[in-house]
Formats: structure tokens, C-alpha cells, sequence
């Protein structure tokens, strides 16, 4: 649903960020990015949302041709792609249910959305997606009152909200501490899981990467280096990306983390 051919992204600086990128992402699949520092994540997940305009190749999303799209057609595609920030990026003096339902303003125009009048089914929406990440009973609070992975759970209510075919997610957990970093990613996976979305998650940690994700893909100054399952990436792969380190250590955690795996599991609502 989600293809990307020959992509590449220079940078008026003259940096090469991206280098003839192809990748296809079928609907559902959620697809974990690793790779160093100015490999090139961030770069590939805003030539996607044109944040940033791919300097060559086609991006397209279900057929829809997204790379050279007018500022109008731009608008529309957006509302199909959620975005999940690594600071969260909720308006701090505005509750959690109005937080939740800025994720509308796609949809409901200027003036309705400025008195915050949104239709009682968006309201209702944002309350089952509330719930079902588990923040119903903190609708009314004020976003900086809550904690970190509260914060996040917020932004992906928003995100699905949009009612989005694909989720972009840039470091969704870096600002957490690691037993909230797994709760999150355990949510993202799971709802993307139950809505049939595809998503792409930019992550630094390679170890959650291959916790949550079915498929990795690695970047390495802005190639490809890796694409394949979260079992292939052995020592001779994450050298490749991340040059030489330990890496017999970081598996084998792995290996014991999903043994020792006991935490209870997130809320279940129905979605
Ligand atoms: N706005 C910009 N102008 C010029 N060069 C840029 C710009 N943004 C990124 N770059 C360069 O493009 C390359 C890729 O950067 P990018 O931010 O995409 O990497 P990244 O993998 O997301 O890194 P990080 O994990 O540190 O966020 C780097 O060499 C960076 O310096």
C-alpha cells in the first residue's frame, strides 16, 4: 500500500540523506527503522508526509502518486498518514480530550475547529480511543499534567483519530524509561495489529525493534543495508549499520527478555 522507488533526498547543504531508497510496505505490516544517527530515518519518514520534498523517485500510497502532489492533494493524502512524535507534540494548556480531537482538524475546517465545536461523533471517538488506551478516566486533564508515556498515549489517540492508513511513528519511546518504552511500542503494535494500519517506526533501540516489529529495515548513510525479519539481524548485520560493537550481548538480552517477559498486559477495550 505504501511503495517508495528510487527515493533519494539531497539537501540544499549537499547532503546525500537519502540514496535511491525502494521499499514496499504492504497494508498492515509494521516495519521498524534502525540505523545510526544521520543514517537517514528521519529524512525517509518526511519524504513520506512531504515534510520534506524527495529530490528524486515516486512515493505513492495506495496508487496515489504522494511525491509530487499540489498543496491541496497534500492536504488530503495527510489525513490518511499518523503521525506518533517522539516529544509528543500535544498542546500543553489544552486537555486530553482536546488534544485527542486536534487529530480531526484535517477534517472539520478552520472556524469549527478554532471554537472547538467538533460533531458529537468525533467526541465520542475520542472517548472509545481513550479508553482503549487507557486514559479514559483522564479526558478532562491538562496534557502537562501527565506523565511521559501518558503523553504518548495521548499523541497516538490522536494520531488514530485521523482515521489513518498508515502511521509514522519518529522515536516513539525515546523519552521514555524502558518498561513504559515496551508498554508503548506493545500498544502501537497491537493497534495497528487491530486496525489493519501499516506503520513505520523510526527507533534508535534495537532491542525493542526486535521485540515488536515482524519486519527491520536498516539504513546506513542512506542505503538500505538490511530488510528482513527482526531474527536475522545478527552480529555481521548490526555491524554493518552500526559499525563494530558487542552485539553477541544485545541478542542474547533479547533471548532472555522474552523468556522473563511477565508484565501484565496493557487494557483491553474494544476499539
Ligand atoms: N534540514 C536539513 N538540512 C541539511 N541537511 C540535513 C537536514 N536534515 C538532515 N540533514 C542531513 O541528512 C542526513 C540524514 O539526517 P536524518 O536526520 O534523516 O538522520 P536520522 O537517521 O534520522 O538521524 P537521528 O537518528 O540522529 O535523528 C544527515 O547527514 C543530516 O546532517
Amino acid at each position: 500500500m505504501l511503495s517508495l522507488k528510487s527515493v533519494s533526498k539531497r539537501y540544499k547543504t549537499g547532503d546525500l540523506a537519502l540514496k535511491e531508497v525502494t521499499l514496499e510496505i504492504p497494508e498492515g505490516q509494521v516495519m521498524a527503522l534502525i540505523g545510526p544517527s544521520g543514517a537517514g530515518k528521519s529524512t525517509l519518514i518526511r519524504c513520506i508526509n512531504r515534510l520534506v520534498d524527495p529530490t528524486e523517485g515516486v512515493i505513492t500510497l495506495d496508487g496515489e502518486v504522494i511525491s509530487s502532489l499540489s498543496a491541496r492533494g497534500l492536504r488530503k493524502a495527510r489525513r490518511r498518514m499518523g503521525m506518533i512524535f517522539q516529544e509528543y507534540a500535544l498542546v500543553e494548556r489544552l486537555t486530553v480530550m482536546e488534544n485527542v480531537l486536534s487529530g480531526r482538524l484535517g477534517y472539520v475546517g478552520f472556524w469549527r475547529s478554532w471554537f472547538r465545536k467538533y460533531p458529537a461523533a468525533d467526541v465520542q471517538e475520542a472517548f472509545r480511543l481513550l479508553d482503549r488506551v487507557g486514559l479514559k478516566h483522564m479526558a478532562d486533564k491538562r496534557a502537562d499534567e501527565l506523565s511521559g508515556g501518558q503523553r504518548q498515549r495521548v499523541g497516538i489517540a490522536r494520531a488514530l483519530i485521523q482515521d489513518p492508513a498508515l502511521l509514522l511513528v519518529d522515536e516513539p519511546t525515546a523519552s521514555l524509561d524502558p518498561k513504559t518504552s515496551r508498554q508503548i511500542m506493545r500498544l502501537i503494535c497491537e493497534l495497528c495489529e487491530e486496525r489493519h494500519l501499516s506503520a513505520i517506526i523510526n527507533i534508535h533501540d534495537v532491542l525493542l525493534a526486535q521485540m515488536f516489529a515482524k519486519r527491520v529495515v536498516g539504513l546506513q548513510l542512506g542505503e538500505i543495508v538490511y530488510d528482513g525479519p527482526p531474527d536475522g539481524l545478527g552480529p555481521d548485520v548490526l555491524t554493518q549499520i552500526y559499525g563494530e560493537e558487542d552485539w553477541e550481548a544485545t541478542i542474547s538480552k533479547v533471548e532472555d527478555e522474552d523468556e522473563n517477559d511477565e508484565e501484565a498486559p496493557e487494557p483491553v477495550a474494544s476499539a
